[in-house]
């Protein structure tokens, strides 16, 4: 039986798998499979995805069948740059409108809603769709993308919307770091295949130095061959990022969960995240 790895198809995740030996793992009986977040919630909570990166809110969604990590994730202080509310109109006015949620996500989604119903008392309705601008802004009045598809609406909607970073408006009513994408095993993974999930861990963690240290040049010189964009939003974009996950980046997941709890958006209260002692399960 391989182990299959899900790989998160937007350029946030790539300081993990450009610098991958994806061969080696391939020889382990590892398989890759690249889907967008709501994908890969959706296979790992099914059990046909094993280990990767998930929004972290599938991970509260699953707390007690997953296992964090450690010091990965894609994380932001304050601005992220590729999670967007398009508006046709200033934020505070979308009392009662309809706004459009890309079906891509669960992190940002939920994060929207804290921001639009708790920090800003507004009720709302939401439909959610494929992350187009247009026609999520047909007949709604305001819409959610994230990854490579926000980035690529802000360059071209900068001047006829307003848009709000999600992870600056977090930022700046709780002063916390907001995570949006956790690496999390299968407790039967990690049961069935101990040592596999340390190579597969620490090959992730060797990736990620490897592109902190080369300052992610090379991977951005092929981001722009692929995707566009600038050098200079690339460089700003990566550095900018977080892929830590210490106690600050914990402390402001534990705070996302709360809140989403007492929204009644998690069924259950994370009172404690389960982070893999790699140490000691070797
Ligand atoms: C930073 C981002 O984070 C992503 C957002 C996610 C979500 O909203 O569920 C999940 C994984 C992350 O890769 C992004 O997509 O721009």
């Amino acid at each position: 039986m391989s182990v299959v790895i899900g790989e998160i198809s937007y350029t946030n995740i790539l300081p993990f798998f450009y610098h991958l030996d994806k061969q080696k793992l391939i020889e382990h009986n590892c398989r890759f499979v690249p889907q967008v977040p709501a994908q890969l919630n959706n296979e790992m909570s099914k059990g046909r995805i094993d280990i990767g990166g998930i929004s972290s809110f599938a991970y509260a969604e699953n707390a007690t069948r997953y296992t964090l990590l450690p010091n990965l994730s894609v994380t932001s202080y304050g601005a992220v740059n590729s999670i967007f509310l398009f508006s046709k109109v200033p934020l505070h006015e979308l009392n009662g409108k309809k706004v459009a949620l890309t079906w891509s996500s669960a992190s940002s989604v939920h994060l929207l809603k804290i921001v639009l119903e708790h920090f800003h008392s507004l009720q709302i309705s939401y439909t959610t769709m494929n992350p187009n601008v247009k026609s999520m802004l047909h007949d709604h009045d305001a819409c959610l993308l994230i990854g490579d598809d926000a980035i690529v609406a802000r360059r071209e909607y900068t001047t006829s919307l307003y848009h709000y970073d999600l992870g600056e408006l977090w930022y700046e009513q709780t002063g916390l770091p907001m995570t949006f994408a956790v690496f999390a095993v299968r407790n039967e993974t990690l049961r069935d295949h101990p040592s596999l999930v340390g190579l597969i861990y620490r090959s992730f963690l060797q990736s990620k130095l490897e592109s902190e240290s080369k300052n992610y040049q090379p991977m951005i010189a092929d981001i722009l061959k692929t995707h566009g964009g600038d050098k200079v939003f690339w460089d700003h974009y990566f550095q900018k990022l977080c892929n830590d996950f210490g106690q600050k980046e914990q402390e402001g997941l534990s705070y996302y969960f709360d809140l989403l709890y007492q929204m009644n958006y998690l069924s259950q209260p994370i009172k404690k995240l389960h982070i893999w002692d790699e140490v000691k399960s070797e």
